[in-house]
């Protein structure tokens, strides 16, 4: 991430502090004194005393050398040296840059005309306590909105609430419980809940009753918006996004509210249509930050009165690279704003920088942060290199179609997509190779049932919702377990079942291995036997870890995998090795 980036040049550019000869003294002999000391230690203690703390721990329950307020101590310890690795990794908050140099703080939430039905305030704390218990539902922060189970007392319009019927949608989901009464009265969220648990609902429909709300009381002109923005991470999330605003904001028209007008603005589709809607007023605006910043650079688009901004797949966004573009956005919002978070998963180093940007925000977890949707049923299989492809086709008779195959690379994706072809499946491919064109086709003969498999890389790993994909294929292990986690929730959405294949083989990583082994336990799916004989630290210390970093439970941030890959590359970067971007190609 560039902020490493930053860190580190920010550092080599520092000029040394002056210190006086006195301090300099007394310095060294402090350097003397500790060099001493440390020598001395390791006299008494052996060459035991320079290995790492999970090292020694290991060593020591090895030894049987353990006792039960010592496994209390050890995960004292780990905890703290997770805080202090957590310390030193300090992002830039995502406050924006303005802000700071203003030194503008706001201390309120913003305030909305929205009120739950009165029964929904006499509530009880024991019924409050007893609906999250119930429902799984974890939230902190102040003042906290007492969830609503039913959506007649979140005093939707008729029309909604019969747009939403027409979808199916009867009854709130967990989050949608917790999150729409937080989000309607104005506060700041992070929304954290499995794959297909229905978060997009919690940030749209109040984005269209506020706008609509905003254009009776005045109406927008040329030139004027938007009210309200919506970043994605990949184009194909943002078009779905749209579409649905798009759905909502139609329904309500025809029920008697004011027309919202709604603009796409990604990056791969000719811009001046998009220029075209925009010069007239727009309400709502659905983007990827590359094509937005572009706007706003221009002067197409401004944030003036952008009072609501959600951040889709946040993590994902920032994980991508794309923080100092994010934080770019927020500092062309003129005033102060209600900014929301969402993501399946969501590890506490992303929602420690974000809280930097929310005001008393209504944090919402409906089960563990990275957790896997329990409605999909995993399955593992070692399969070889080259057994791989011919070994495709009998995978995907487990299940009818629709089926989605992941694979890592671009070539990986068209030679499946071609084999498929020769063997006579009807398949589609998508890739970030491919022009907006085909991955609209793509994205629209799969959705709509008239080819059978979708053949894709990550970027249809992120929020997009098939409807009823019965199997999900990785052809390769994901790099992170994050992504394994959104791959996987394309399937066994909103209550149904799915069933997910990943073939795994000796080019996996051990941490990567681990991390999913204890992902299959706590979904309580089955473990093949090769994850179960990887030598694995946890049944040395006898505890359960969990990364801050990327939410694996395989291992400790101390060991993460993917925070060493990327400070490598902050530091190749900044030293000039390479020539790497860290920007993703699907904006
Ligand atoms: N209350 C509900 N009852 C039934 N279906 C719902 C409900 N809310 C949303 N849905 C439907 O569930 C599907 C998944 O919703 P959505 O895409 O919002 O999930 P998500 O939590 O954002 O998933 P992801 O993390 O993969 O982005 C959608 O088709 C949506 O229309």
């Amino acid at each position: 991430m560039k902020q490493f980036a930053n860190f580190i040049n920010e550092n080599l550019d520092e000029e040394p502090e002056y210190i006086p000869i006195r301090k300099q003294k007394i310095q060294k002999e402090e350097l003397v004194k500790e060099k001493a000391d440390e020598e001395e230690k390791e006299i008494v203690e052996g060459p035991q005393a320079k290995l790492s703390l999970l090292e020694r721990r290991i060593k020591m329950i090895q030894n049987g050398e353990t006792t039960q307020e010592d496994n209390l101590s050890r995960m004292e310890r780990l905890k703290k040296e997770e805080e202090e690795i957590l310390k030193q990794l300090e992002m830039k908050p995502l406050l924006a840059v303005s802000e700071m140099a203003k030194g503008v703080v706001y201390t309120e939430p913003i305030k909305t005309g929205w009120k739950p039905h009165p029964k929904i305030n006499l509530m009880n704390r024991a019924k409050i306590q007893e609906i999250r218990r119930k429902l799984h539902i974890i939230v902190s922060g102040e003042d906290l909105p007492n969830p609503i189970t039913k959506f007649k007392n979140l005093r939707f319009p008729k029309s909604l609430t019969e747009a939403l019927k027409r979808k199916g949608i009867y009854q709130p989901t967990p989050i949608q419980i917790q999150g729409f009464p937080a989000v309607l009265s104005g506060r700041d969220m992070i929304g954290i809940a499995f794959t297909g648990s229905g978060k997009t609902l919690v940030f749209i429909l109040p984005m269209i009753l506020f706008a609509i709300d905003e254009e009776i009381k005045m109406k927008i002109v040329s030139g004027e918006g938007p009210l309200g923005l919506v970043l994605c991470p990949s184009r194909e999330l943002a078009r779905q996004i749209y579409d649905e605003i798009e759905y909502y904001s139609r329904s309500l028209e025809m029920g008697g509210f004011p027309e919202l007008k709604i603009a796409l603005c990604i990056g791969g589709i000719n811009a001046r249509e998009q220029i075209e809607m925009i010069k007239h007023g727009v309400h709502i605006v659905v983007a990827t930050p590359g094509r937005l910043l572009d706007f706003l650079g221009k002067k197409i688009l401004n944030l003036d009165l952008t009072r609501h901004i959600t951040l889709d797949e946040a993590d994902r966004m920032i994980d991508m690279g794309f923080e100092e573009e994010v934080r770019s956005v927020l500092d062309y919002c003129k005033s102060q704003r209600q900014t929301l978070l969402f993501s399946a998963t969501m590890p506490t180093k992303i929602q420690n920088f974000a809280k930097s940007a929310l005001i008393k925000p209504v944090i919402v977890n409906v089960g563990r942060a990275g957790a896997a949707n329990l409605d999909v049923i995993q399955e593992v299989e070692y399969v070889k290199q080259e057994a791989k492809i011919p070994y495709l086709c009998e995978c995907l008779q487990k299940t009818p179609p629709p089926v989605i195959i992941f694979c890592d690379s671009k070539q990986d994706v068209d030679d499946i997509h071609e084999y498929l072809l020769i063997k006579g499946i009807s398949a589609v491919a998508i890739h970030s190779g491919k022009d907006q064109q085909e991955r609209i086709l793509a994205i629209s003969q799969f959705k709509n049932g008239q080819k059978d498999v979708l053949v894709g890389t990550d970027i249809a790993s992120k929020g997009l919702d098939f409807p009823n994909v019965r199997h999900i294929i990785n052809f390769d292990m994901t790099k992170d377990i994050e992504n394994y986690v959104h791959r996987i929730g394309r399937t066994g959405r909103c209550g149904k079942t799915g069933l997910a294949t990943t073939f795994i083989n000796k080019n996996q990583s051990e941490s990567i291995l681990l991390d999913l082994k204890h992902l299959l336990i706590e979904a309580k799916q089955k473990v093949p036997p090769v994850l179960l004989s990887l030598p694995d630290p946890q049944n040395e210390l006898d505890m359960s870890l969990e990364c801050s970093f990327c939410s694996g439970l395989g291992h400790t941030i101390r060991d993460c995998p993917k925070l060493k890959a990327l400070q490598m590359k902050q530091m190749q970067i900044s030293t000039g090795t390479t020539s790497d971007s860290l920007v993703g190609g699907d904006w």
